[in-house]
């Protein structure tokens, strides 16, 4: 059977839950979460989702500081290449393992660059490679 689209609020949640599957197992990211940032994921996956709601579906239910959460976060514990590259391949291994179309190929796109930026933005902060 074809793959749905990551269209609705619905699939979004469900990505976002299969996705911090993997993270939160991870050896490199899971600490990162869990100890350094100590979320809790109650107040957490909302985020998420509404950040993903509004790049795929226009929503503007997220209001947040993406980039300096980030900055602050790199502060406590350097977020480096290979940081990235992981979360990266989590992120687009479980969009096609769950989802197939147009929204889905954005969701890869947008979190690709965003991703690429975020990295940029963090090594030029520090003026040296991470
Ligand atoms: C090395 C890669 C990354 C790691 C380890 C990471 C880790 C984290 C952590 C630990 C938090 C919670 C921060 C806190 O509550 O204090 C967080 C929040 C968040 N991250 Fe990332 N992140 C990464 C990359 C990205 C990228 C590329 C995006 C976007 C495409 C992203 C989107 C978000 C969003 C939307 C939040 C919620 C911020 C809020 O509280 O409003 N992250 N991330």
């Amino acid at each position: 059977m074809a793959k749905p689209d990551l269209d609705n609020p619905d699939r979004i949640r469900q990505f976002v839950e299969a996705f911090y599957d993997k993270l939160l197992v991870d050896e490199r990211l899971a600490p990162i979460f869990l100890d350094v940032a100590n979320v809790d994921i109650r107040e957490h996956f909302p985020r998420i989702q509404a950040y993903w709601e509004k790049l795929l579906l226009g929503e503007n239910n997220y209001k947040r500081h993406t980039m300096n959460i980030h900055r602050q976060l790199h502060d406590k514990r350097e977020l480096r290449s290979a940081d990235f590259d992981q979360w990266l391949a989590y992120f687009l291994e479980t969009v096609d393992e769950h989802f197939a179309g147009e929204k889905a190929e954005r969701a890869k796109r947008v979190a690709s660059q965003i991703a690429t930026n975020m990295h940029k933005a963090l090594e030029r902060d520090s003026g040296k490679p991470l």
